[in-house]
């Protein structure tokens, strides 16, 4: 018996970057947060303060700038890109992971159209990326998250266990609503990842509006599988979405009645259905994602 190191690994998070594409007339704005995890022969960092395999996390930081002076492209690209610097140029490093976060802005609409250098920054939805690199190997996890929905009917919810401390009433007619946290893993690196995100989305979206929903866990299922049937690049979905409650007021303590018009949106504790929607021919991810 004795005390060992395990699982390691270190990096550079939240690196926030912002480019300005600065074309004669119109410029363009990408705003991107960058972590980078790094994995290798890291042993004695941390048993000896030996550094000599350390590259530091100051130097990562610099790569994401310095990388994104080359441009930016689809974040999965710029994610490939500097996974496979740091495994290529770094003899003790055997694993890097980059994940990626893009802020989207809108283009200002001004008195006489769109501004050309002028923007709005979007608060709809993120977009992720998530990419893990080895000397042999390669993964990559679009996503987005924050993208927030709501049905204002289509839903019940009934049929429940119950036991003692079951006191939930059973509807056939609620509001329905979730901020969705979405990851798909791709089965080849050389998908159209521009193409493709938007698609995603759209598909995500349509699932959550069209489908009649006993639970969140039967529109979860309904939304991976929209997703899997359209995409065959794409091998599983993971899907994370919060029950965002709302509850109808009490308002017969003022003589009014409710009449299914007045909801209190509630902010906690809130459910939490989190599924992944998988193909049963395709071989697990490598990356604890
Ligand atoms: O769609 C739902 N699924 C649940 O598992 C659940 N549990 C709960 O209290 N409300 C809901 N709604």
């Amino acid at each position: 018996m004795g005390i060992v190191l395990g699982d390691n690994r270190y990096g550079k998070a939240e690196v926030h970057l912002v480019r300005v594409d600065r074309g004669a007339a119109w410029h363009g704005l990408t705003d991107v947060t960058v972590g980078v995890s790094l994995a290798g022969e890291l042993a004695d960092v941390h048993l000896h303060g030996d550094n000599s395999n350390v590259l530091t996390t100051d130097a990562q930081k610099n790569t994401v700038f310095a990388f994104a002076a080359e441009g930016v492209g689809q974040l999965e690209e710029f994610g490939l890109r500097l996974a496979r610097h740091f495994v290529a140029s770094q003899p003790a490093i055997q694993r890097a992971e980059v994940r990626l976060t893009e802020q989207p802005w809108d283009r200002i609409e001004g008195t006489d159209g769109p501004a050309p250098h002028s923007f709005a920054r979007n608060a709809t939805c993120l977009r992720t990326a998530r990419v893990r690199v080895t000397a042999d190997a390669a993964e990559v996890v679009s996503g987005l998250t924050r993208l927030t929905l709501l049905n204002t009917t289509d839903s019940e919810f009934w049929g429940f266990a119950t036991d003692r401390y079951t006191t939930l009433a059973e509807t056939r007619d609620r509001i329905l609503a979730t901020a969705v946290d979405a990851q798909w893993r791709h089965l080849s690196l050389d998908a159209d990842f521009g193409k493709s995100y938007p698609d995603v989305r759209r598909l995500l979206t349509a699932a959550f509006a069209e489908t009649y929903s006993y639970s969140l866990q039967q529109t979860l299922y309904a939304m991976g599988e929209r997703v899997l049937a359209a995409h065959p690049e794409i091998a599983e979905i993971r899907l994370s979405l919060p029950n965002k409650h709302h509850f109808l007021v009490d308002l017969s303590p003022h003589g009014i009645e409710n009449t299914e018009t007045v909801y209190y949106a509630a902010d906690r504790p809130y459910g939490l259905i989190e599924g992944t929607v998988t193909r049963d021919d395709v071989a697990p991810s490598t990356m604890d994602w």
